[in-house]
């Protein structure tokens, strides 16, 4: 038995102080948010791939938050680290019973594992202004690729939280009524398409735009997403959200997301809301992806913190 805090708490300390932080009653990650309802239709072709009772009714009501990276609440929407962004998903397929999706607007992510996630923001603590060259940072990214890229792939900022598309990036499991098993990963995408700002032009806007976007778009037009299953082959890595499937991998609409209301109160809501990737249903089982396996515990962290009065 090893004292001390474990990989998870390290996780959520690290964020914390990446984020200047601790910010009383806020997210660890993912502390700028929006909430925002509307409704879930699902497609014939989802009911074929899976039981789950959400893919197998008319429609069912949604729960969605959207959100900025990072656990700064102020983070102005055109800075660089407000990205990936998030959008977390609850669809309430009976009055009491529900089940998440949390994803992020990078297709990957930059480590295979939490002890790896953990060395990676634990390099970027330390790379502060007087950090000596080659910086921690610089050092990590020479020796890792995935999260090289993760870091400098471009991610300029939306129009709107609504043209955006989001990645599910760990694997879960579908099993159908025929017992039939499909590995799978989901993509959230945007029904009118992605539209980007320049940096240039996004740096104009006010700290808020997307928020402020949202809000105003909502009553008039509602944010569409297509729900999309993008389907393993046998040889595709299901334990590693690092290692990315290719584009040539057969995907299957499972319905369309349509949030057309901002909740009275955003702010109280979100205090309230718990996302968790692990909340399931039958029809949905998780991979043994330990990144996925690792966040239930590193949001309880983060939960009990921000639910202290
Ligand atoms: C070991 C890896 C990860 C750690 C340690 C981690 C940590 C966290 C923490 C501490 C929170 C705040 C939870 C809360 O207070 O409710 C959070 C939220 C979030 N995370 Fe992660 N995360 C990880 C991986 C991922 C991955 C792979 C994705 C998506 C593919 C993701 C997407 C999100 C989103 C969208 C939120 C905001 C949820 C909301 O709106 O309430 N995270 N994460």
């Amino acid at each position: 038995q090893v004292d001390g805090p474990d990989t998870n708490e390290r996780l959520v300390n690290v964020m914390e102080k990446l984020a200047g932080g601790p910010h009383k009653g806020h997210r660890a990650n993912h502390a700028k948010g929006i909430v925002v309802r509307g409704v879930f239709v699902p497609t014939a072709a989802a009911a074929a791939l899976s039981k789950a009772p959400h893919f197998n009714k008319g429609s069912v009501p949604v729960t969605a938050r959207f959100s900025n990276s990072t656990g700064v609440p102020s983070m102005p929407d055109a800075d660089g680290n407000a990205s990936p962004r998030g959008i977390a998903l609850r669809f309430h397929y009976t009055e009491r019973a529900y089940t998440d999706i949390v994803s992020i607007s990078y297709n990957g992510f930059p480590s295979a594992t939490p002890e790896q996630f953990l060395d990676f923001l634990n390099a970027v603590a330390r790379s502060g202004p007087k950090a000596a060259k080659p910086t921690p940072i610089e050092r990590y990214l020479a020796a890792h690729p995935k999260a090289r890229q993760f870091v400098t792939t471009p991610k300029p900022m939306p129009v709107s939280f609504a043209r955006q598309s989001f990645y599910g990036v760990n694997a879960f499991r579908f099993i159908n009524a025929q017992g039939d098993k499909r590995y799978i990963r989901y993509q959230i995408l945007p029904v009118e398409g992605e539209q980007f700002i320049a940096d240039r032009d996004a740096a104009r806007l006010p700290a808020n735009h997307l928020f402020d976007e949202l809000r105003a778009r909502l009553p008039r037009e509602a944010a569409q997403f297509r729900l999309v299953a993008q389907l393993a082959q046998p040889a595709d890595p299901i334990n590693d959200g690092s290692q990315v499937w290719p584009t040539s991998r057969e995907t299957v609409d499972l319905g369309r997301i349509v949030l057309t209301t901002v909740v009275e109160d955003s702010a109280g809501a979100e205090r309230r809301l718990q996302f968790n990737p692990l909340i399931l249903t039958e029809g949905i089982e998780p991979s043994d992806d330990p990144i996925l396996l690792a966040r239930p515990e590193a949001y309880t962290y983060s939960i009990e913190r921000r639910s202290q009065p």
